[in-house]
């Protein structure tokens, strides 16, 4: 039952979207919490929380970026805005629906918030051993009302009203938690870093691995971008997709039927080469630019553009009529995860880390002792129909999005929205 609303708000959905703030530290659970898959552990302060807000370091269409300083330690800070930006079509998340019905639009859209999608990517980085594939992460934080008010004080006027949302009828106030008050700011302690000025063969070749490497932990939709890049390492996952998800994982929902599957697929295998479009649109834009000696030659899907001067002969590859990724995300066995996971949450563990590892957002580095050499994965051959390889070929021009329907608890792709 929800509490009592503040006079300030009377419109409101009357149904908690996102976490409220702890009353113990034993409230604070890794999240996202309705639904499968990974999950981020909460930022160990070891003690109250304690942030210095320093500077601001940057901002995109989810977020803030700001220098802090936690116990000596400089990290940076990502602050999350209350988003209605989510990047698909699909049913609006309104009051709209019956209970039964508003649970799954709100499990629906617990796989698209910006925050939500950061902890997922991040939380399957730790679970797998593998989070040198980004910058480190060290949780999540929830800010408490003395550092939204310290965050105020030190960053006065509007620069950051997209984050403390104070309009009436803002998302942040149409989603109040339970006790009926205004969810709390919600934030992700990374490694503090700088930007590459130059981009060489080198890094390139590194990010693009990377991005191959993420894609083999089912995480896709990586914002490959020249920003994105922080201390050599990929830092924005904010519209990344992490499986088991609803456009990722069919076995999700046993209902699909043939043609459903097929489009999902398509989506997926497209979402998949966007990765590696956006890639190669880095390094176009970068030697645009500059003189033929700074040139960088790295290059992810010749395929998909004909021959190239980077490339091999596409008539003498066999499959020269098929288009091909790099990586299948779907076979990424989240299933295994999950249930260590189980296991190891008996002993209340998260994140399917061993007890030493648990309980200190600082504790990443442990995890990777666990790390396991990622092979070389077999190259994804779309399988689909001539109409939709031709689409994919021409992956520069290509701009679609999946619509997605609401049926009785199911998320089913629709069509593409050109
Ligand atoms: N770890 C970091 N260290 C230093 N600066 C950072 C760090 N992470 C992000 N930034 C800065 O903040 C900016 C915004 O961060 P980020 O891209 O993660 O936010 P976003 O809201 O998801 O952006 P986008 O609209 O690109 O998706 C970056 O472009 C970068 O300049």
């Amino acid at each position: 039952m929800a509490a009592e609303l503040p006079s300030q708000a009377p419109q409101t959905c009357g149904f908690p979207l996102y976490p409220e703030l702890p009353q113990s530290e034993s409230d604070l659970k890794p999240l996202p919490r309705r639904i499968k898959g990974p999950q981020l552990k909460p930022f160990d302060f070891q003690g109250p929380q304690q942030i210095e807000f320093l500077e601001h370091l940057g901002d995109g269409l989810h977020s803030h970026v700001i220098k802090v300083k936690i116990s000596e330690q400089i990290y940076a800070l990502k602050l999350f805005m209350f988003s209605e930006e989510v990047d698909y079509f699909g049913p609006p998340l309104s009051c709209d629906y019956d209970e039964k019905d508003r649970k799954e639009v709100t499990a629906f859209y617990e796989f698209l918030d910006p925050f939500n999608c950061e902890c997922r990517a991040f939380g399957r980085l730790h679970e797998s051993g593998h989070p040198e594939l980004a910058v480190e992460c060290y949780g999540y934080v929830l800010l408490d009302e003395d550092h939204e008010r310290a965050l105020r004080d030190r960053f006065p006027g509007r620069k950051l009203e997209d984050i403390f949302q104070d309009e009436p009828g803002s998302r942040r106030r149409n989603f109040l938690t339970r006790d009926g008050r205004q969810p709390p700011i919600r934030a992700i302690v990374k490694e503090f870093g700088t930007g590459v000025d130059k981009l060489r063969n080198r890094q390139l070749s590194k990010t693009l691995q990377d991005v191959v490497q993420l894609q083999q932990l089912g995480i896709i939709q990586v914002d490959v971008a020249q920003r994105q890049i922080i201390n050599g390492k990929l830092c924005d996952f904010s519209t990344a997709m992490t499986t088991p998800h609803f456009a990722m994982s069919p076995e999700l929902n046993r209902h699909l039927k043939p043609w459903a599957l097929a489009l999902m697929e398509f989506n997926l295998f497209l979402s998949s080469c966007k990765d590696y479009s956006a890639f190669d649109e880095v390094v176009e834009e970068w030697n645009e630019h500059r003189l033929q000696k700074d040139h960088v030659s790295v290059k992810a899907l010749p395929q998909l553009y004909g021959p190239s001067p980077w490339t091999y002969n596409l008539r003498r590859t066999p499959s020269r009529e098929r288009v091909f990724t790099h990586v299948d995300p779907r076979l990424y066995d989240w299933r295994a995860h999950a249930r260590g996971r189980d296991e190891n949450s008996a002993g209340g563990q998260a994140n399917g880390q061993s007890s030493k590892g648990s309980g200190s957002g600082r504790s990443v580095a442990k995890v990777s002792k666990t790390r396991r050499r990622l092979k070389k994965p077999p190259r994804w051959y779309y399988e689909g129909s001539k109409e939709n390889m031709a689409y994919l070929r021409n992956l520069t021009n290509c701009r679609c999005y999946f619509s997605w329907a609401f049926k009785r608890g199911f998320f089913i792709p629709t069509r593409c929205v050109p």
